[in-house]
């Protein structure tokens, strides 16, 4: 069988969310691969109903995988601040009550709350985590999971205009928030930078996924990608709702 060239993998972002996409896909880039968005297939977005992470950013591989037929790659992410015993965590998307309207002002509400509720903290520290999934096909048996971590501290009050979500509010070691980075200084620090960077080797072992050719040191082989055997936009079959035997694929939300 034919090497397949860079242009054969593809992989879908299981975000709706243009911050990350953007972080993502320039995270990406070396490997060569084709990257969309899911939005470009028209999905919903996923629910995340779960009390982890890990849990969520499964579900949201799974979901973008299942309904794309294309590898899939999700992060679930968030804001572990020590003085509110870890909250927003888990639930730092949804932390102020839903506003209607751009994300932006759903942003914006979550850095007042999140304010207000350190008002008088003089502990400030805080931790973004990102676990981030790769899946080769809905049922992958075999997903890979990393996680990354960025630690700050929690400012008073709102700084620089990059970046997205709680950048503005967390402050790095030498005095500037993340939103006062530029986007290649933020994806070398970052939780999800930080992430991904563990994730790429392992896509070259585990997938075969390689770096784009320019990177690749002369002479060096390219095995087969281990993807899936459902071609390009088949669907794998849905997955029989709750009491399946061990085997026979997960059960979807
Ligand atoms: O680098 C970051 N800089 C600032 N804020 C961040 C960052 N990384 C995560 N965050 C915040 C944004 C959101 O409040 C939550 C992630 O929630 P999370 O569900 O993973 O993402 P999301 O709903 O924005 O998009 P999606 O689920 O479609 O990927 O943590
Ligand atoms: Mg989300």
């Amino acid at each position: 069988m034919a090497a397949p060239t860079s242009a054969t993998w593809r992989i879908v972002l299981a975000s709706g969310n243009p911050g990350k996409l953007a972080e993502l896909s320039a995270l990406l880039a070396p490997l060569g691969c084709q990257v969309q968005a899911q939005g470009e297939f028209h999905l919903a977005e996923a629910e995340e109903p779960h009390p982890t992470f890990i849990e969520n950013a499964l579900a949201k591989a799974r979901h973008a995988s299942f309904h794309t037929g294309l590898p899939a790659l999700a992060d679930d992410s968030g804001l572990c601040v020590e003085a509110l015993g870890g909250l927003p965590g888990v639930r730092s998307a949804r932390f102020a009550p839903q506003v209607e309207g751009p994300r932006a002002e759903q942003d914006a509400a979550n850095n007042r709350l999140l304010l207000q509720q350190m008002e008088g903290q003089t502990l400030r520290l805080a931790r973004f985590v990102s676990i981030m999934v790769a899946l080769r096909h809905a049922a992958d048996p075999e997903p890979l999971i990393v996680r990354g971590e960025l630690i700050g501290q929690i400012g008073h009050a709102a700084q620089g205009q990059g970046g997205f979500g709680y950048d503005p509010l967390f402050v790095l070691a030498d005095g500037r928030t993340l939103a006062q980075c530029d986007a290649q200084e933020k994806n070398r620090i970052s939780h999800r930078g930080q992430a991904l960077q563990t994730l790429l080797p392992l896509l070259r072992t585990h997938w075969g996924w390689m770096a784009a050719s320019s990177e690749r040191p002369q002479g060096w082989a390219i095995p087969t990608p281990t993807l899936p055997t459902s071609g390009e936009g088949v669907i794998s079959p849905p997955p029989r709702r709750g009491g399946g035997r061990d085997g026979d694929g997960p059960a979807f939300p």
